[in-house]
């Protein structure tokens, strides 16, 4: 029987190891902390996270990293992505050797702008072979109601994404594949970068032309960057480019969107971060992302604005009369 274990009692974490234990792969979850640990394995709860779901009987959780990866054939990663390497790289001694390793993050690494798949292959010194990633429009908040929804299971071995969507595929849950893992990844860590942007114009009180336009222009931002990179243009109309850009920037649930609402009020970057209990990978990875940009010579003035906003002290105006202020070009500019 497929086992897995996932990495990260978080929202996404915890919920993923639902999602994949009612499709009937037993899941051992860790965590850090022996509190939040031992509610999940007693009281089959996450109070902290989840409160009020109730998880299904073979998700167990331990503390210990050996313990929980015993047997497993997904070894799913759910922690915050400036984590991730630090992190796997006490676990990767104890990862069984034919394993499959998954990301669930949607962030770009600072200092490196690693994608996550990437930092994964360097850690643990696994070809991109055993790696999977899963993105897409997956809001919490809906899928612990078990409202419909679906997701992109991405490998650059078909065979091992069809593997991990048998693992998790259910009937209000549907998991496609898709090869382009570079196209998929992005896909989900730009979008948070443009749902801060979309937060912030909603803060400021703008209505839904500019939401539409950073929307629009938000996805040219990120099909210009996965073009450089080698991605597949048509994963970016797809669940894990357009999908998930248009349920982060417009649901109250997401966590970017809601930052950069709060910025746009008015509100200052340090009671934006103290108003904010979960993990909002945009703020660190528009840095990354800028600098992968940059890197690959590709023009992201959307991305450009946010990180002046999070981390240069410019004003959500400043940042309006910037985008609003540019050069007039024909539309498919630059694309
Ligand atoms: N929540 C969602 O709706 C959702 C959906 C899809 C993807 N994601 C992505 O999944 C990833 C995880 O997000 P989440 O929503 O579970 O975040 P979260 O903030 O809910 O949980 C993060 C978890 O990581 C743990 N953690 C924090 N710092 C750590 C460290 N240094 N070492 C080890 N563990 C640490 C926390 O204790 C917590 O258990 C992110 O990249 C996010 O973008 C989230
Ligand atoms: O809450 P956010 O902004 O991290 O978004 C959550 C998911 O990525 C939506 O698919």
């Amino acid at each position: 029987m497929t086992k897995a274990v996932v990495f990260g009692t978080g929202s996404w974490g915890t919920t993923f190891a639902m999602i994949l234990a009612e499709a009937g792969t037993p899941t051992t979850l860790w965590g850090r902390r022996a509190e939040v640990v031992e509610s999940i394995d007693r009281r089959r709860e996450n109070p902290e996270y989840l409160p009020g779901v109730r998880l299904p009987a073979t998700v167990r959780a331990t503390t210990d990293p050996v313990e929980a990866m015993e047997g497993a054939d997904f070894v799913v990663l759910a922690v915050p992505s400036q984590t991730l390497r630090g992190n796997l790289a006490q676990w990767s001694p104890h990862i069984p050797s034919h394993a499959v390793l998954v990301s669930l993050m949607k962030g770009i690494e600072l200092r490196t702008s690693r994608r996550m798949s990437e930092v994964i292959c360097e850690v643990a010194g696994v070809p991109a072979e055993r790696v999977a990633v899963v993105s897409g429009p997956n809001l919490v908040g809906e899928l612990i109601r078990h409202e419909p929804a679906a997701t992109v299971v991405a490998s650059v071995d078909d065979e091992v994404a069809a593997r991990l969507q048998e693992a998790c595929h259910l009937p209000w849950f549907r998991a496609y594949t898709n090869t382009d893992v570079v196209g998929v990844e992005l896909g989900g860590a730009v979008k948070n970068v443009i749902a801060l942007a979309v937060g912030v114009a909603a803060g400021m009180g703008l209505g839904d032309n500019v939401r539409a336009m950073l929307m629009t222009r938000g996805l040219a931002e990120i099909s210009r960057l996965g073009a450089a990179l080698g991605a597949d243009p048509h994963t970016f109309a797809g669940l894990a480019g357009m999908g998930d850009l248009v349920a982060t920037c417009t649901s109250p649930l997401s966590r970017n969107r809601t930052f950069g609402e709060n910025l746009g009020r008015g509100m200052t970057m340090a009671e934006t971060i103290a108003a904010t209990r979960q993990t909002a990978e945009g703020v660190k990875s528009c840095e990354s992302v800028l600098d992968l940009a940059r890197k690959h010579d590709v023009e992201m003035p959307i991305t450009e604005v946010v990180v002046g906003v999070v981390h240069d002290g410019m004003t959500p105006s400043e940042a309006a009369m910037l985008l609003m202020s540019r050069t007039p070009k024909p539309e498919r500019y630059g694309v």
